[in-house]
């Protein structure tokens, strides 16, 4: 009798426990909501002389939704346009459970709380941290304040000009495997996804919906090809190559690398969050409902996995680095290499890339895949790192270090490291080795998606444009002519020279950037009280006067429309919602002055300040790179008929209409060049 009661109480606890928790849960969100949409709004909002957005709306799905309900159901921006024209560049909305919001596109405003002496008193907004956190673990996205200023600074460096013009041949391996990939997909070999099918081959008794598309009237050959798909892919190996030095080969074997596969079940997370989960996320920012973060969901768990599988993966590529950094500091003090335990370390030292190296490195061949002669992606068992000799590790931490990192290079991990050895640094200032397993997931997390995403926007838009695309690829050709007739010992083995030095490109390249940027929003939130300066005055909601600062009270949240920056009529003109590279040509004469004070000057998708993206040189280098090895071998056409619809999944995403089950995707029409050698 007493057991039975017992185990009856047992069987019922979890029952209990989920039922004090939706209680709990309800009542929360019912007062957070309520609180927020009376005295919130009528009596303690320091905006009430602010113009407000409004929309058609019931109570309840404003008590759940606020304005958020009509911003998410519209496309990336859209709403946020419509806003500005209606209310100009400032005004207030209500987020989830009403929580007020102030969005502020004025550059002078933006400039100010992303600007060097704000930067951390407005950090990234809790919920936003907490997803962060939760997803990536503690890296220079998700930290604040002087742990952040202290990883930047030590981060920083890998990614200067110099430095990243230094991994452009690594780039274009990339881009050169991904024409390939490209061209094989337009022979019909290769599937849109994997594996050699027919071209006309039946998916699940469906014909999918890119081979049912009519290519008669187009010329040569030619298919229909979801460019993101594979610019996913391809990133992927870039960031892994450049960034770690690890081989992804995700270009040719997908996900079936360990993490790979843990990288992406962390991607579609970030991408995917859902009513429940963002719900969650707010909630648990109420004392005592912290425990909500941790709930064992399928997501959760999901990440709990991928973060365990890519930590593992981290601790050992950092210890490669670390060793073969040793190695080479030991060579450099006359060391002999007999010091490694391993040959391994000094096949996969990176040094400047020649085209001996890039040949080594060519066709996907990981050092540790000289040994074995497979081609596979690299495994983590093979990652396990050369000791060095302890005379090396001597030699590690002493000045001599200086010639070594004056005359190597490698990956940008690499550079992080050798960062963190310089002489001149307290030991307080180092990152730790905990923070330096963090950077490669860092880099996979914010380098990876980012870029892919921008390069199939701006092939679309090259696709949509036909003239600006024939213009660019004519400035590619002559370059590649140029360079072929020339050649150039920092770019031996490049299709290019510096492809920052082609003007065209880089006008199309910004505009891509401006119009379609890949991360349309960020938020931040006040630490203390502020008053915010305005680069003009804006009317009263009254109608009646001008304001021409905002005060933020601590704990408020300021949305930063990235996106909308580069749509706003008054900052651009009226043509600001099309696409002309050329408005970049003559920057100093040409861009219109209220846009002249962001940074480049004009371009806000990598923000500005302390907290802008570090990955910006990068990221535009690999977008040029690929799009280069695109456009010198492929023509690329929309699909008629096959409309678009954008959808915000932390990265603007698109879908085709009528085809959502498929996912989100870019696909376009591309034919082969008769100059293709791909
Ligand atoms: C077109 C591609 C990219 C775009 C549009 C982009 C945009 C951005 C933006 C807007 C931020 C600021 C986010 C915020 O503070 O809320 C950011 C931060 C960051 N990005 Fe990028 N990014 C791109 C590519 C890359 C690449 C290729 C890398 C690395 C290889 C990278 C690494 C980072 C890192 C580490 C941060 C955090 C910086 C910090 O807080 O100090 N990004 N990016």
């Amino acid at each position: 009798m007493g057991l039975a009661f017992l185990a009856s109480v047992l069987l019922l606890m979890p029952l209990g426990i989920a039922l004090v928790a939706a209680v709990t849960f309800g009542v929360a969100l019912f007062l957070q909501s309520a609180y927020n949409l009376t005295i919130g709004e009528y009596i303690v909002n320091p905006w009430k002389h602010i113009p407000a957005a409004t929309h058609e709306g019931s109570v309840l799905s404003t008590m759940l939704m606020g304005d958020f309900g009509i911003i998410k159901a519209s496309e990336p921006a859209e709403q946020h346009a419509r806003w500005i024209s209606e209310l100009g560049s400032v005004f207030r909305y209500r987020h989830m459970f009403g929580k007020p919001r102030i969005f502020i596109s004025d550059p002078k405003a933006l400039l100010y709380i992303h600007g060097p002496g704000r930067a951390y008193k407005y950090p990234k907004s809790t919920p936003t941290r907490v997803f962060l956190d939760a997803v990536m673990g503690e890296g220079l996205i998700s930290i604040e304040g002087d742990k952040h200023r202290r990883q930047r600074r030590i981060i920083s460096p890998a990614f200067t000009n110099a430095a990243v013009k230094e991994l452009q041949p690594v780039m274009e391996k990339h881009g050169a495997n991904l024409a390939t990939k490209i061209g094989k997909i337009i022979d019909g070999s290769v599937d849109r996804r994997k594996g050699l099918v027919s071209k006309t081959k039946l998916q699940d008794g469906e014909t999918p919906p890119d081979l049912a598309v009519h290519l008669h009237s187009y010329k040569g050959q030619v298919a229909v090809v979801d460019v993101l798909f594979w610019a996913s892919r391809t990133a992927l190996d870039v960031i892994g190559d450049a960034g770690f030095n690890y081989q992804f080969n995700s270009l040719e074997h997908g996900n079936e690398d360990e993490l790979s596969e843990a990288y992406n079940n962390l991607m579609t997370a970030c991408m995917d969050v859902d009513l429940f989960q963002a719900v969650t996320i707010l909630l648990s920012e109420i004392p005592g409902l912290n425990w909500m973060r941790n709930i064992p969901t399928h997501r959760n768990k999901t990440i709990w996995s991928a973060r365990a599988t890519s930590g593992r993966y981290a601790k050992s590529i950092v210890a490669r680095a670390k060793a073969e950094i040793a190695a080479e500091a030991a060579a450099a003090a006359g060391i002999p290499a007999g010091g490694l335990k391993s040959r391994r370390s000094q096949a996969s030292l990176r040094t400047t890339p020649s085209s001996a190296s890039l040949r080594q490195r060519a066709g996907h061949a990981a050092s540790v895949a000289d040994d074995s002669g497979d081609d596979k992606a690299t495994n983590v068992d093979d990652l396990n790192p050369p000791q060095p000799s302890s005379r090396a590790q001597s030699v590690l931490t002493k000045d001599a270090f200086d010639d070594v990192q004056t005359t190597k290079s490698g990956s940008l991990l690499h550079r992080v490291i050798r960062a963190n050895l310089a002489a001149d640094l307290r030991p307080n200032e180092r990152l730790t080795d905990e923070e330096l397993e963090g950077v490669p997931s860092t880099f996979l997390l914010a380098g990876s998606e980012t870029s892919a995403t921008q390069t199939s926007w701006t092939l679309r838009l090259m696709a949509e444009n036909l003239d600006v695309q024939e213009r660019l690829r004519a400035e590619i050709m002559a370059a590649k002519k140029q360079h072929a007739l020339e050649g150039n010992g920092a770019y031996e083995g490049c299709l290019l020279g510096d492809v920052h030095a082609l003007p065209y490109l880089e006008c199309c390249v910004k505009e891509a950037l401006r119009l379609m940027t890949a991360l349309p929003s960020t938020v931040r939130e006040a630490t203390e009280d502020d008053v915010v300066p305005l680069s003009k005055p804006y009317r009263n909601s009254n109608g009646k006067g001008t304001f021409d600062s905002v005060p933020i009270p601590k704990g408020h949240e300021l949305f930063t429309p990235i996106a909308a920056v580069g749509l706003d009529t008054e900052l651009w003109g009226p043509d600001a919602g099309e696409y002309k590279p050329e408005r970049w040509m003559n920057e100093a004469k040409d861009l219109p002055a209220s846009v002249k004070p962001l940074p480049g000057p004009g371009l806000y998708s990598f923000i500005s300040g302390p907290r802008n993206c570090v990955g910006q040189r990068f990221a535009q280098t690999e977008i040029k790179v690929l799009l280069s090895h695109m456009l010198t071998n492929f023509k690329f056409e929309v699909v008629p008929g096959w409309e678009l619809k954008q959808r915000q999944m932390i990265a603007r995403r698109a879908l085709v209409i009528g085809q959502e089950k498929y996912g989100t995707r870019m696909p376009l029409i591309v034919s082969r060049l008769e100059s293709s050698s791909a």
